[in-house]
């Protein structure tokens, strides 16, 4: 107070009078960055820095501003290096001298300028807590609600209202503590010193993590605003992850680089490799994050190949068959067995080679001699297998061990046949041009099994280009330079071939000429310390039983089990147990198995695995959420049925088949409801297909479950191909055809009464046996009355409904007559006693007639269409009086015809020749009677020649072969 009044002589009673309000103002503001100027009167900073010490003063006149800004400016310019205004003073780190020097300074401006501020040093010092100026200097107070620190010459300001200018935050945050008063909230505790001033240190609880989690609850729901997506402590710790990342990743290329250098069987690696690499590491560090695992784990040397070892070994030896060809290196020559003292023992041996097992066979492939080109007998490997196995990674890297440059194609990309040809004469014929050491080519063909046939035979050809050669070679000297040309194209590069489906049609010619070499399943040890080994790179904690639940699910598949670590380490999983791998929904192969594999497993049960070691770390509650055996069961062949596209391939297996399973049941009811579920199946179809309604397509794989659980044995099911499906079908087409074509022959009198669904249901049963009546195997001549009129109402029967008998010829070569069209299958019924027969005659005699009434009727028709003429032309006759006899009885039904076809006929008359060429002159020319004046008729008749004008018969003959039965018939039989 005594230097507020020195400093403007007056006493201000406001501070005096609200100092409690002031304090817990102050209190509440006490965010001041800069520690603002002090209270006058009580040495505290003023509730507002802004408003305090120069609002509450006495105005001062114009001329004492002026004044005191003058020495201002003065004192600045002089101690423009150390002075700072107020609570800045701290840190420009004046020396105790300094500080007295400046003081004296300032002591001699008090006249003119207003009194700079006491430091708060002395203020601090004024409370007397026992301490002499060194101790203040190095003072620390403790305490277990927060750390004052004063460091060097920074002081205590006990009123925790000024910010101590401070390098550490600890000033700060104590200064709220350490108070004159009772603070306005909050717990405090009360120090007295010996002089009897007391302060009031707040009390501080010390940080709870619960309360921490509080504020991140209270950060997410600003989260939720929309303010930050993710916390800013995982963005944190990410950031601090990929760093790590990126470091492992780094050191871990580095070693690689290094071991491969140093790794004795590895070739050595020439400098432009070593940049190559080091630039690739420094490439590979930017994408190392967005690599696929699959890429960056994959094997590089023999060694870290997972394949069966019998497989690999086998591929190499093959490979290495062409050595002599290719490298022009002497195959070794092999040594021969020591001839079996024992003969017993040589006959066993000869026993046993006729039941060669598949190794044997393969080693012997590869044992055998090389043909004239010194290349082996198989021109190409065929490698087979599901996928994910490592195929197209085991032929690259044997391949490069052989010391190959390896070109590859894709047979499912590149699918046309030129296409085709051209990759693989410039894979077999080039040869690589870049880079120190050139390598012969090996081609590698992917998907052989997705290449169309086409493409396929230009395979085989490039592979017997050989046999051209060689009847080349057999010919003549003429051919000598062909010869050559051709000797060039002859394959002398092996070939790869690799195919997940080995028995695809368009494989069938290739498969007799390729080594095959069939891909087991990677071994799950082998697979899971090769994950394990993954994992470990990557920072993931992998249990043993985690790796083999992930092997399992992907039947041991080396891409799928690669792929699902690295989503679930994507997302954040760096400790795996068995239930998250088995929660997990990735890693399920996009398997595509055969259609029999599929039936197999549902019609048969799996075999119960053995209880793994380390598989039990279950407690009883988890074993009792895990779900049953009959659960997984179900979820398994759901996901196998569908998994395989063809659903109405499998349900027709299914149907076709399951009569043939062990029925475990007497009643049958098993059957009963596998019936009830594909009539469901049907009718969930019908609507997928009829309505459009996909959404119900999920329900469809359940039928195949339902099968499992009616019909699943442990035995080995015997199961056929179903083609019950496409046969009925086919007959019923057949049926159809049948049908309409018998409608559609019926008069229309009769077919506007019938269609095919009624035919079918309700005549064509009877009608069958009302054509079958029982008639005498006579001839017709002798039957009665009665038998005639039988007869004549058949014939009409079924020329009413289109029906006759057609003669056919049964495959053992036997006569029969067949009903026409045979509807007699439409009413055919298997276990219904067969239908009576007529007798080969009496068929072969309804066969006749019916042709003699259908001629008979074609005649009255076309007669009765003619009567109108015939009426006209009589009218005709009887106005011309020269109309011969011919005329009044009517104009034949045959001359008409003749009439117009010699009408239509434009015939060119050429003048008769003999054998000279010379014209014959006729001798006796055609009487013209022109007294009748009828020159067209004797035109006509010159024509049609005498004999036939004037004959009642006639015939027409038209050129050309004819597949019709023939037989005789006699004139007086068409009469
Ligand atoms: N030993 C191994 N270690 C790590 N990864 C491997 C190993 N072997 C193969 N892979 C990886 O597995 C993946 C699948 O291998 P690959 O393509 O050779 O299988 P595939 O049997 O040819 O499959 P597809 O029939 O689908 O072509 C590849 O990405 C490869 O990098």
């Amino acid at each position: 107070m005594d230097e507020y009044e020195e400093m403007y002589g007056i006493e201000d009673d406001f501070e005096q009078q609200f100092a409690d309000e002031l304090e817990v103002v102050a209190e509440l503001d006490s965010d001041d960055p800069q520690g603002g100027p002090l209270c006058p009167s009580t040495g505290r900073s003023p509730p507002r820095g802004k408003l305090s010490a120069w609002r509450i003063r006495e105005p001062r006149s114009f001329e004492e501003a002026l004044a005191s800004a003058d020495e201002l400016l003065g004192a600045q310019s002089t101690t423009s290096t150390h002075s700072a205004p107020g609570g800045l003073q701290g840190t420009t780190g004046l020396t105790a001298e300094e500080t007295k020097e400046l003081e004296a300074f300032t002591g001699k401006q008090e006249s003119l300028t207003p009194k700079p501020k006491r430091r708060r040093q002395d203020v601090a010092k004024k409370l007397q807590f026992g301490c002499t100026d060194d101790e203040w200097d190095d003072a620390r107070v403790h305490s277990r609600w927060g750390i004052v620190t004063l460091q060097h010459s920074c002081t205590l300001d006990i009123s925790g209202l000024v910010a101590l200018p401070s390098p550490s935050r600890s000033i700060d945050t104590s200064q709220k503590h350490v108070l004159r008063r009772p603070p306005p909230m909050g717990d405090f505790i009360t120090v007295t010193d010996s002089a009897g001033n007391r302060v009031y240190l707040a009390q501080k609880e010390e940080e709870d993590p619960t309360k921490a989690v509080d504020a991140r609850a209270l950060r997410n729901s600003h989260y939720s605003l929309g303010l930050l997506s993710v916390p800013v402590e995982v963005l944190r710790e990410q950031v601090a992850e990929k760093h790590h990342q990126q470091l492992v990743e780094e050191s871990q290329r580095l070693t690689n680089m290094l071991s491969r250098r140093l790794d004795g069987d590895s070739r050595v690696m020439d400098s432009a490799e070593l940049l190559d690499d080091e630039q690739e590491a420094v490439e590979d560090g930017k994408d190392a994050a967005s690599l696929l695992w699959v890429d960056r784990f994959s094997p590089t040397r023999y060694t870290e190949l997972l394949s069966d070892d019998f497989t690999n070994r086998c591929l190499l030896k093959w490979l290495k068959l062409w050595d002599t060809v290719v490298f022009g290196r002497e195959k070794p020559s092999r040594k021969t067995k020591a001839p079996q003292a024992d003969g017993r023992l040589q006959s066993k041996e000869q026993q046993n080679s006729r039941f060669k097992s598949k190794t044997q066979m393969t080693e012997e492939i590869l044992e055998a001699e090389l043909d004239q080109y010194h290349r082996p007998k198989y021109k190409v490997a065929l490698l087979s297998g599901p996928p994910g196995l490592g195929k197209t990674t085991l032929a690259h890297i044997i391949a490069k061990h052989a010391g190959y440059n390896v070109v590859e194609m894709n047979a499912s990309d590149d699918r046309s046949a030129e296409l085709f040809q051209k990759r693989i004469d410039m894979a077999t014929q080039m040869k690589s041009v870049l880079g120190a050491n050139e390598k012969p080519n090996c081609l590698v063909i992917d998907e052989i099994d997705g290449a169309p046939s086409a493409a396929i035979n230009v395979l085989l050809a490039t592979l017997n280009r050989k046999e051209s050669w060689d009847t080349d070679s057999e010919a003549s000297g003429v051919t000598a330079l062909k010869k050559k040309k051709k000797k060039e194209s002859v394959l002398l590069r092996p070939i790869i071939c690799i195919c997940n489906d080995l028995y695809v049609p368009a494989l069938r010619q290739l498969r007799q000429q390729a080594f095959i070499l069939n891909f087991p399943q990677t071994q799950p040890s082998r697979l899971i310390q090769r994950l394990a080994e993954i994992s470990r790179h990557q920072g993931m904690r992998v249990e043993t039983g985690a790796l083999m639940a992930l092997c399992e699910k992907t039947d041991n598949d080396i891409r799928s089990c690669i792929n699902t670590l690295q989503f679930l380490h994507g997302r954040g999983q760096r400790q795996l147990d068995q239930r998250a791998i088995q929660s997990v929904k990735v890693g399920l192969k996009d398997q595509n198995k055969g259609l029999f594999s599929i039936w197999q497993e549902i019609f048969q049960l799996p075999r119960t695995k053995r209880k793994r070691i380390g598989n039990n770390g279950f407690s009883a509650a988890e074993v009792g959420s895990l779900s049953s055996a009959g659960d997984q069961r179900l979820q398994h062949i759901v996901h196998l049925a569908s998994s395989s596209g063809e659903q109405e391939k499998l349900t027709n297996g299914l149907y076709d088949n399951f009569l043939s399973m062990k029925l475990k049941d007497p009643s049958l009811r098993g059957v009963c409801q596998a019936l009830e579920w594909l009539s469901f199946s049907d009718l969930l179809n019908e609507a997928v297909m009829h309505l459009q309604n996909f959404s119900l397509a999920r329900y469809l794989p359940f039928l195949p479950a339902a099968f499992h659980l009616l019909f699943a044995a442990t035995s080995v099911p015997r199961i056929s191909y179903p083609n019950s499906q496409y046969e009925a079908i086919a007959k019923m087409q057949h049926t159809k055809n049948a049908l309409v074509a018998l409608l559609a022959e019926v008069p229309p009198s009769i077919r506007s009464r019938v269609d095919p669904r009624c035919l079918s249901m309700d005549i064509l049963s009877l009608l069958l046996d009302i054509i079958c009546p029982k008639l005498r195997p006579v001839n017709p001549q002798l039957y009665s009355t009665r038998e005639k009129q039988q007869l004549v109402e058949l014939i009409d029967t079924m020329l009413c409904y289109s029906l006759t008998y057609r003669q056919d010829r049964t495959p053992e070569g036997q006569y029969i007559y067949l009903l026409e069209p045979n509807v007699e299958e439409a009413v055919r019924f298997p276990g219904v006693p067969p239908r009576r027969q007529l007798t080969y005659q009496a068929k072969q005699m309804i066969a006749r007639e019916l042709e003699l009434e259908r001629m008979r009727r074609a005649e009255a028709a076309l007669l009765s269409r003619n009567l109108p003429q015939e009426e006209n032309q009589e009218k005709e006759t009887k106005t011309e009086a020269t109309k011969g006899k011919v005329d009044q009885a009517g104009v034949r039904n045959h001359q008409q015809r003749l009439e117009n076809i010699i009408k239509q006929t434009v015939t060119e008359t050429k003048p008769e020749v003999d054998f000279f060429g010379r014209v014959i002159v006729l001798k006796e020319k055609p009487e013209v009677n022109k007294a009748s004046g009828e020159p067209e008729k004797v035109n006509a008749e010159l024509l049609m020649g005498r004999a036939v004008s004037n004959s009642d018969v006639w015939f027409r003959f038209n050129e050309g072969v004819s597949n019709a039965v023939r037989r005789n018939v006699y004139v007086k039989e068409l009469l």
